[in-house]
Formats: structure tokens, sequence, C-alpha cells
């Protein structure tokens, strides 16, 4: 990148236009466009696709980006129907043969999207009888074209599948876009709303084989931003929403609960198992120099720890939880605090 701007800066017939200015000038403007393109280079690294973002977030934004290609691909598809009425050429697999919805570029798509394990498929499965429907229709309107006794009516059932293949776009994506606006634009994560929604439901499911509720708020943020700027109080909380991610499992999720606070669902299987996932965590941050521009900072948080009961309402864990961090954060910060159902305490950190 900088071997570029001195290439751009001391050599002007590099940058097309320029030559319309007389020398001086010229050198100015490369100058001004070195600084720009190594500008955007490093604004880039620290903003752009270097970020990991969240994991459900990454699958959202590709399926979003597969969806529309493959649909896109149909279009070309219907153009090739037309070619292949007017021709009759020999090489149309995927519109004549009987397993055409397989092997045009938009049933190969929908095949691997199909092949993964997702609470959504549904969608994915209406989408498979419909666009199943435009192939068979489409080779009806053939088959009568070919003896020229095409009625309206086998257009129109062509049509009709056209139609509801689209609509089953529309809900998927409309799905897919609904899911997206629960997650935080900053750091990637889920909201608070995605936890409201689906606590009872993760509850029902894991409370009976040991589900906690971690609820962390980084120590001293207010002075970061004052100390940094708040750019760099936004990659921290980045930088620390990926280490997050990163020191759970998968069946653990991480929310961005609001401007400093995470809450994450541990599973273990015992109190101590959960003291001792939530130490490795803080451990972990309160070791870790995160790199914000020109800056190395380190952070730490102070958390609540509580056991999610079976049965029992997000409110009256979040409440415990919070009083625990409180209490953490009276007596000294950066530790994690345990609160039972019966209010008691214990300081779990080192
Ligand atoms: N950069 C940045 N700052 C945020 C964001 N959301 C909240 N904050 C800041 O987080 C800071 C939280 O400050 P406080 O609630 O006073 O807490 P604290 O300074 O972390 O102190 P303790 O929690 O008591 O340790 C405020 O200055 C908010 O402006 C965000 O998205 N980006």
């Amino acid at each position: 990148m900088l071997a570029a701007f001195f290439f751009m800066k001391y050599n002007d017939t590099y940058i097309p236009g320029f030559k319309l200015f007389d020398n001086n000038l010229t050198d100015h403007a490369g100058l001004l466009y070195g600084i720009i393109v190594v500008f955007c280079y490093y604004f880039g690294k620290y903003y752009g696709e270097e970020w990991e973002l969240n994991r459900e977030y990454k699958y959202i934004d590709a399926t979003i980006s597969g969806l529309n290609k493959s649909s896109d691909a149909h279009f070309k598809w219907l153009v090739n129907v037309l070619y292949y009425v007017s021709k009759k050429h020999d090489h149309a697999s995927d519109i004549t043969s009987c397993n055409a919805h397989e092997r045009c570029e938009f049933g190969i798509w929908l095949q691997q999207k199909l092949n993964e394990d997702r609470d959504d498929k549904s969608y994915l499965q209406d989408i498979y009888h419909k666009h199943v429907g435009i192939h068979e229709k489409c080779r009806e309107l053939l088959a009568v074209l070919t003896f020229n006794e095409a009625s309206a009516d086998a257009f129109e059932a062509f049509a009709s599948a056209l139609l509801a293949f689209n609509q089953s776009l529309t809900l998927y994506k409309t799905h897919l876009l609904q899911r997206r606006t629960s997650f935080d634009t900053l750091t990637g994560l889920p909201l608070r709303r995605t936890l409201d929604e689906s606590f009872e439901k993760t509850s029902e499911k894991f409370a009976k084989e040991g589900l906690y509720l971690l609820l962390l708020d980084i120590d001293h943020f207010k002075k970061i931003n004052d100390n940094y700027g708040h750019l760099t109080g936004d990659l921290v909380l980045r930088a620390l929403a990926i280490q997050l991610e990163d020191e759970t499992r998968k069946c653990e999720p991480v929310y961005r609960y609001g401007g400093e606070e995470f809450i994450i669902l541990l599973h273990a299987s015992s109190d101590e198992d959960a003291f001792a996932i939530a130490e490795r965590i803080r451990l972990l941050v309160a070791n870790t120099e995160i790199a914000a521009g020109d800056h190395s900072i380190k952070i730490t948080f102070t958390a609540g720890l509580t056991q999610v009961h079976e049965n029992e309402s997000l409110h009256r864990i979040l409440e415990r939880a919070d009083k625990a961090l409180y209490h953490g954060k009276h007596t000294g910060r950066n530790r994690c605090v345990y609160v039972n159902r019966y209010s008691d305490m214990y300081n779990i950190a080192v």
C-alpha cells in the first residue's frame, strides 16, 4: 500500500486524468490521492472486512447474498427458456429434464442450504416445493408448445408457479431481514430483544442440565471514551464481543444487553463448573491487550452470575444477576459475583 502511495506521488502519469494539470498541481493531487488511499486502507482495516462479525449475523448476510444471486440466476434461466423455445438446442437439461430443478443454479444453491441444520428450514422447504412447481409447469408448457397446442391455461399455470415461487422467496427474505434487525450493528451480537424472545425456549431446553446467566459490565468504560474517544470505545466493544464469542461454545449465546453490558448463557453442570468458566473468561479479558488504532488498551469487567432455575422468569434472573454485578462494582470491580436463588452472594474472583 505504501509502495503504491509513493509510486503515485512520484509518477504523476500513473493517475488517470491528472495529466491535464500542470506538474505542481499534479504532484499535490497525487499526494492527496495517496493520503486518501492510505487513510481508506487503514480505516477499512479497523471498520471493514477484517473484523469478524458474529457467526449468526454473518450467516444471514451470506444467505441473503446467496439468495439474491441465485434468484437472479432464475431470471436468466427464464431467458434460456425463451431461447430454447426459439432454437430448440440440445443442452437444456436445466429446462427439459425431470430433475431440472436440481440442475439449475438456484436448485444447486437451495440444495446446499437445505443440507444445513437450521431452525428456519420450513421457509427453504416451502421455496423448494415452489421451485419444483416452476420447473414442472415449464415442462408442461413446453410440451404443449411442441404440438402447437398451447392453451391459455398452460401459460397461466406457469405464471402462477412463478408467482408462488417469488412469494416464497419474499417470505424468506423478510424473515432473514427481520432476524438481522435483532443484531447489534456495532458488535454483530444479538440484542436484548432476542434474549427476551428466545429465553423461555432456551430455559425449557437446558435449565434441567444446568444453565447459568452471566451479566457482565466493562469497568470504567466511560474513562476509555473520555481518554481515547468514542470511536476507540467502539473498537473496544467490538473486540470484547469477538473475544466473548471466541471463548464460549456455539450453544452459549452472547448478547449485547446494553451500552457496555453483555450477557452470556453458560452451560455448566454445577456451580463450581460455572464459576470456573466465568473466571476463565474474566481473566482472559483482563489479560488481553486490545489494539485500537495507535493504542493498546486493557480492560476488565465485573459480572453477576446466577443459575437459571426451571420455570423462572428472565426478569427475576436478571434482577438477581444485576444485584450481584452491582455488589461486585461496589467491592472493587474486576470480579465475578455469584448469587443463589436466596440472594446469598459469593465473590468467586481470586
Ligand atoms: N464508545 C461507546 N460508548 C458507549 C456505548 N454505549 C455506552 N457507552 C458508554 O459507556 C459508558 C458507561 O459509563 P458508566 O455507566 O458511567 O460506567 P463505567 O464508566 O463503565 O463505570 P463502572 O460501570 O461503574 O465501572 C458511558 O460513557 C456511555 O456513553 C457505545 O456503543 N460506544
